[in-house]
């Protein structure tokens, strides 16, 4: 589904930050990405997020080379890849239902088209009780569970998550791993980066290991 080869990136005329990364990810595939702490992992996810294009190197999404794929086709392929951001990036003046179908009302869609689907999803990461009210008010979980519904409402081929359980105590990280594995169960590809290897240890996935640059798999 998605294919990195001797991909290399720099920031502008800096070091090359990622170096030589090769690697595939299958559909339906459960993954890690770990390594210290300014080894590239957000770096890497941007290059998966189409958000960053590699300085040399071929990547291939969904049978395509994203080198030759013009900006107007971005938006399409980006909707086949959910994305949950470290800082969630929720709107405080919105609430979480509004949140969660901002991208289907940017589109120009009607409500009555989504709506039941997005309390539907809200209710199965858990915020059913939570649906009017506003980000300041939620937890850290709660925010984090409603970052991962609005990724997932354009039903994604693969979700990335970055640092998902970074802000909550261990037992909400056992249930956002629960969530995240049971979507992988569904069928969607899982890509979490993380630092935090109690989560790592709760599930024999693949390790992608990020360090000085390069990458190595653990299987
Ligand atoms: N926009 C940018 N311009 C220049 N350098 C950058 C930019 N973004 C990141 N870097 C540099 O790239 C390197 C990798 O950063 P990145 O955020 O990808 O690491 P990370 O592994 O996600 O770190 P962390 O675990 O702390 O979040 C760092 O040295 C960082 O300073």
């Amino acid at each position: 589904m998605i294919h990195f080869e001797n991909v290399g990136l720099r920031y502008g005329l800096g070091p090359e930050i990622l170096r030589d990364i090769t690697f595939d990810i299958p559909a339906s595939s459960f993954q890690f990405l770990t390594g210290p702490s300014g080894a590239g992992k957000t770096t890497l996810l941007k290059l998966l997020f189409l958000s960053l294009k590699p300085t040399r190197g071929l990547i291939r999404m969904f049978d395509r080379d994203i080198a030759s794929i013009p900006r107007e086709d971005l938006p399409m392929l980006r909707r086949r890849i959910g994305i949950v951001f470290q800082d969630f990036q929720l709107l405080d003046h919105l609430t979480t239902y509004e949140n969660v179908s901002l991208p289907l009302r940017v589109r120009g869609k009607e409500e009555h088209t989504y709506r039941s689907d997005v309390i539907e999803l809200l209710k199965w990461v858990g915020l059913g009780q939570r649906i009017n009210v506003l980000p300041p008010v939620l937890s850290g979980g709660e925010k984090q569970r409603a970052a991962i519904a609005r990724a997932l409402m354009d039903q994604p081929e693969i979700l990335l998550a970055d640092e998902p359980t970074g802000n909550v105590d261990p037992p909400m990280a056992r249930r956002l791993l629960g969530l995240f594995r049971e979507l992988n169960r569904q069928g969607t590809a899982v890509l979490i980066a993380t630092h935090d290897f109690a989560l790592m240890d709760q599930v024999d996935a693949r390790r992608m290991i990020l360090s000085d640059g390069r990458l190595e798999i653990y299987s």
